[in-house]
């Protein structure tokens, strides 16, 4: 049976290690688009969703290093606008290369979402979401006292700036994603978690802030009635004792059942606890909906025969 699936493309689906020439991320979208042009081959409505933290962080530095009078650098929810642009750009090309391959025809457009936050969220005052290259302790500590920014250690990956993350309340666009995926079109929307926004005195206000993907998709997914949200990343299944001797992965998972292993701290911040929480928020919105946490490779096993983290409410397991 068809079904409306929000796609949440983790890092590695467009960035691979190291490769962040246009090249190199247009080959890293090639890649994922076959991956996900079988969803679309057996008849299932896609909405894609995607991270931005490594572009835009790289986005913001160009800003800064050929700022001057004539040519001002711009700010983040600008930059997130033209990461949101940039990629949805990629993925366009490559959807519509990996569709021609298969004989689909579709259209496959790029929605550039708003997303909108609370003015007075606390995130604004706690940066969290690291954004842009990894540096060394030493380079971190040196840059933090010569441009005020707050870096920290990103899961033992390295040292990287962070900026505020506040939480989605709504997604602008959302009525016109919904008609674009009913015309049967396939719609990327919502990249980078969406171009942070306020509602200020004179109208909607961009600020400076990266939301987290994840929510946003979690949000966008509710929002346009999706019966799955399938959240990619670099690992097939989420543990308890991730990468330790007793690690044990999940197939299927109660939402009961997660918040007791969040309360344990068992999911990295910023890493794997994002992806859990909107997975739970997701699957107690509406009964008969689910979450699954897969990686890229295992997409379409994950749809069609249980592969994955699979996440649901309590009532649905007692249904099964
Ligand atoms: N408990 C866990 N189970 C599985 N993976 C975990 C866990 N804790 C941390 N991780 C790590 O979190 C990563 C996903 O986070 P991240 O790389 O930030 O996401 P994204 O794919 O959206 O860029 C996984 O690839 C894995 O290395
Ligand atoms: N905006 C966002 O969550 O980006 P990443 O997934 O790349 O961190």
């Amino acid at each position: 049976m068809s079904k409306r699936i929000v796609v949440a493309l983790g890092g590695n689906a467009i960035q691979t290690g190291n490769g962040a020439t246009a090249d190199e991320q247009q080959q890293a979208c090639i890649r994922t688009a076959r991956e996900l042009v079988k969803l679309i081959k057996d008849g299932h409505k896609l909405i894609i969703t995607h991270g931005n933290g490594p572009q835009v962080g790289n986005l913001l530095l160009q800003q800064k290093a050929a700022e001057s009078e004539t040519t001002p650098a711009l700010p983040l929810d600008t930059c997130g606008a033209m990461s949101e642009g940039m990629i949805g750009y990629w993925l366009q090309n490559a959807m519509d290369k990996a569709l021609l391959e298969n004989g689909i025809e579709k259209d496959v457009v790029t929605v550039v979402t708003r997303t909108l936050v609370e003015e007075n969220d606390p995130a604004f005052v706690q940066p969290t979401k690291p954004i842009g290259p990894f540096y060394t302790e030493e380079e971190a500590k040196r840059l933090e006292k010569e441009q005020g920014f707050v870096f920290k250690e990103d899961a033992g990956r390295g040292w990287r700036r962070v900026v505020p993350s506040p939480k989605p309340t709504a997604v602008l666009e959302y009525r016109i994603i919904n008609q674009l995926v009913d015309d049967g079109d396939i719609v990327i929307a919502g990249g980078g978690g969406g171009i942070p926004v306020i509602k200020g005195t004179d109208g909607i206000e961009g600020v400076e802030a990266v939301i987290d993907k994840d929510f946003a998709s979690q949000k966008l997914a509710e929002l346009v009635d999706a019966d799955i949200l399938l959240i990619l990343t670099a690992v097939p299944n989420v543990a308890i004792n991730f990468n330790q001797p007793n690690q044990q992965f999940f197939n299927e998972v109660t939402v009961e059942e997660l918040k007791k292993h969040i309360a344990d701290g068992q999911f990295a911040p910023g890493s794997m606890l994002p992806k859990v929480e909107a997975a739970i928020e997701f699957a107690k919105s509406r009964c008969g909906r689910k979450t699954i946490i897969t990686s890229l490779t295992q997409a379409y096993g994950a749809i069609t025969n249980g592969a994955g983290t699979h996440i649901i409410a309590k009532e649905e397991l007692v249904m099964h």
